[in-house]
């Protein structure tokens, strides 16, 4: 069963004049698949996005996530499911900046009210392996970029979600950090088997991917596998980009 079904999903923001965000998108992800979505700006990602992580509805179209349909659930039980189903990476890292590393990471147990005992030794295996132990006291503030990208993604993988949901999460960050990062997704997708689903504008990062779909106005464009190479992936991610007429991160080609 996959772990996630887009069927059919359009999304049309009505205004003056209304936009038709996402037009007729259907797609599958199997578990422990790892998908990029890249696109040129306003091709509907993070409608997308948003759309399947329950923040925004379709406005016709179904999202399945391990196969519940979460815009069928009242509010109070897709709040639920998001809390325990998903996890989220954000651009902006969304820490709570009162809260130390370790207390950020172990929010997801913590509103499910998990003994102290074993919140703590999971974030201590999960800091010890995404290289945050020495920070797990520190605040968000004392830390860098790289760092906190990493305890978003402990607190995003802490309670084994079915889906990890990421919207640019090497936006914020230089080349070194955002290696670290990808680095870090790579080997929590490996060894946890997470499914995940990135948007990215940056080609670097989506070649740690196995598959990117990529969007145009609103539909599925094309979507491009990995192999076994990523040096040639990165690059065929470019060639996709351009032909797509987006703008293509060229500093990223200086990361390989
Ligand atoms: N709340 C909204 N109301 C009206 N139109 C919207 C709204 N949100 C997005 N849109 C429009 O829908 C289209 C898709 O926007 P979306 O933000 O999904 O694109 P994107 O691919 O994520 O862009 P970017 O890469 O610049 O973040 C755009 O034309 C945008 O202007």
């Amino acid at each position: 069963m996959a772990v996630l079904e887009v069927r059919e999903c359009s999304k049309i923001y009505e205004g003056t004049i209304s936009t038709r965000a996402l037009d007729n998108v259907s797609f599958a992800l199997e578990r422990g698949e790892f998908v990029g979505i890249m696109g040129p700006s306003g091709s509907g990602k993070t409608t997308l996005l948003n759309v399947i992580a329950t923040i925004d509805e379709p406005t016709s179209g179904d999202v399945v996530v391990e196969g519940q349909h979460p815009h069928k659930l009242d509010l109070e039980e897709m709040a639920l499911f998001r809390r325990r189903e998903l996890g989220f990476i954000f651009q902006h890292f969304n820490l709570l900046d009162t809260l130390t590393v370790e207390e950020n990471i172990v929010l997801p147990l913590t509103l499910d009210g998990a003994p102290v005992a074993e919140m703590k030794k999971s974030s201590l295996e999960l800091a010890r392996r995404l290289d945050i132990e020495s920070v797990l006291h520190k605040f968000p503030q004392e830390i860098s970029g790289g760092q906190m990208q990493r305890t978003a993604i402990a607190r995003a993988m802490i309670h084994h979600p079915s889906l990890v949901l990421a919207d640019e999460p090497t936006g914020n960050l230089d080349s070194k950090a955002s290696k670290d990062v990808m680095e870090a997704f790579g080997m929590m997708n490996r060894e946890e088997r997470t499914t995940i689903l990135m948007v990215t504008h940056d080609a670097f990062a989506a070649s740690f991917c196995h598959r990117v779909l990529f969007i145009k106005d609103g539909r599925l464009y094309n979507e491009i596998y990995r192999g076994e190479n990523r040096q040639a992936f990165f690059q065929k991610i470019i060639d996709m980009m351009s032909l797509l007429g987006g703008e293509t991160d060229h500093l990223s080609s200086i990361r390989l």
